[in-house]
């Protein structure tokens, strides 16, 4: 392994052998000696399941790699492999330097110690001598901010208060490789907030992060590269935003609904009275309009298609940047190819990082003429406004049209961060949201 690495995995299998009814386990434990012995042919009383299959990755020496994935992906089985609480069926797994895990809550704790006595035993086990632990103890109990909790046992803890002291043990130790499975999900916003500045600190001084969540948004903020994992498998793997995007897909269901239709060629669109910047009604000019994104990530079933935008903004058409607080009008074309019931409009404003700022829609904002559309081959224009209360810099716009069966919701056409747009203060401030400060009142109060 070259010396800028620090967690090699290549083709890494766990297969779990799973049986139908216990007594086949029994079966399968003393038949196939038997058959051996008489010279029959063994059967097999087991089916396979792949927890995990032919992983392979790198996490190069201070770099955070997410793993996302729906629940029985496979993440936690990849995880404790890496740990060693797991024996791989084949494939290596090579690290280097100390590796510290914050994996299932609490484990690695007795519930019968105090806090103090458990953060003495976890450092020792994670490879400190006394006089280290005796050394970082004050920063390991500031950071879990537990107070006096700290003498008592375990087992009197909530679960927020166990994950505070676990990832401080772990955090504090400055590991060479971190290892954070969804147990930060459990602490608070604030506590989160804090766990993520430290997880910054420690990259910035060279550790290696693996960070296993459900959370978009941690993938596309917090990690240099990102994996999909689905059915054991790799589905995706590479930079955050795209393999968020695929697990969108799996989560939302393109894989089982895309069906490919063809784009028809543009043709001269004929425009409606009401329709007075001559959207198209009947082909795609979308992607013909200034502020258009050509990396944008459409997908549905095109049972409905987003065929063309306008944007304006202080009445200027198709604005390249527009100023902090300002309304941004936006008209949009839809068609619909098939008849649809209660269509859902959807919008979603997001950084350029990925990070979700904003989203509605008219099912949230309970719109009650979108009930009224939705005729096979009918077009309909939709205007909507959204104000830009945002900090200067970069934002895309997704837009999305999709219907709903009960809980199933299916889109017919997703245009993710189809439009882009920057904003310009008219006043400096930091963040990503205008929260329009005001200072009242400055008075002096010792004359
Ligand atoms: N001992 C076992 N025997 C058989 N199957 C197992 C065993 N342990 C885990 N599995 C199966 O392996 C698959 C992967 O489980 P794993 O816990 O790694 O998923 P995960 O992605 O971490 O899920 P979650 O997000 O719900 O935590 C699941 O289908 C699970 O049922």
């Amino acid at each position: 392994m070259s010396s800028d690495v620090a967690i090699k995995v290549s083709a890494l299998d766990k297969c779990y052998h799973v049986y139908d009814k216990p007594q086949d386990r029994l079966k399968q434990s003393l038949l196939p000696r038997i058959h051996r012995l008489l010279g029959r042919q063994e059967k097999l009383y087991h089916r396979d399941f792949w927890a995990v299959r032919n992983v392979s990755f790198e996490i190069p020496k201070g770099k955070t790699i997410g793993i996302i994935g729906q629940n029985g992906s496979g993440k936690s089985t990849l995880l404790q492999m890496i740990c060693g609480t797991l024996t791989p069926s084949s494939g290596t797994i090579e690290t280097k330097g100390r590796v510290a895990a914050l994996l299932e809550l609490g484990s690695g704790f007795n519930p019968d110690f105090s806090g103090r006595d458990n953060v003495y035993m976890n450092a020792a086990l994670l490879g400190l001598e006394k006089s280290e632990i005796d050394a970082r103890f004050d920063q390991i109990i500031q950071f879990a901010d537990i107070g006096k909790f700290i003498d008592e046992p375990i087992k009197s803890y909530s679960s927020g208060m166990m994950v505070r002291l676990a990832f401080s043990v772990q955090a504090q130790i400055d590991p060479d490789i971190l290892i954070v499975d969804e147990a930060l999900s459990v602490g608070d916003a604030k506590f989160q907030a804090k766990c993520f500045e430290r997880l910054r600190q420690l990259k910035e001084n060279g550790t290696s992060i693996l960070l296993v969540t459900h959370s978009s948004e941690q993938i596309v903020t917090h990690c240099d590269s990102a994996i999909l994992l689905e059915r054991g498998e790799v589905l995706e793997q590479g930079d955050p935003k795209m393999v968020v995007n695929r697990y969108y897909d799996v989560l939302f269901g393109k894989d089982q609904h895309a069906i490919a239709v063809p784009t028809s060629a543009p043709t001269k669109s004929s425009t409606p009275k009401s329709n007075t910047h001559h959207l198209s009604v009947d082909s795609d000019l979308f992607s013909a309009r200034q502020g258009y994104n050509p990396y944008e990530y459409r997908w549905g079933d095109k049972s409905a298609e987003i065929l063309d935008f306008h944007t304006e903004c202080d009445g200027i058409e198709y604005p390249l940047s527009v100023k902090t607080g300002k309304t941004i009008t936006l008209q949009l074309t839809v068609k619909f190819f098939k008849k649809l019931i209660n269509p859902i409009f959807g919008l979603t404003v997001k950084t350029k990082e990925g990070v979700t700022l904003y989203g509605s829609n008219s099912e949230l904002l309970n719109i009650g003429s979108m009930r009224e559309i939705g005729e096979i081959n009918s077009t309909v224009m939709l205007s909507a406004n959204i104000q830009a209360n945002l900090a200067p810099g970069d934002y895309f716009v997704s837009l999305g049209i999709a219907t709903r069966d009960g809980e199933t919701i299916t889109p017919h056409d997703r245009r993710y961060d189809s439009i882009h747009f920057a904003v310009e203060p008219p006043e400096p401030f930091f963040g990503l949201v205008q929260m329009n400060l005001s200072i009242e009142h400055v008075v002096r109060l010792d004359q």
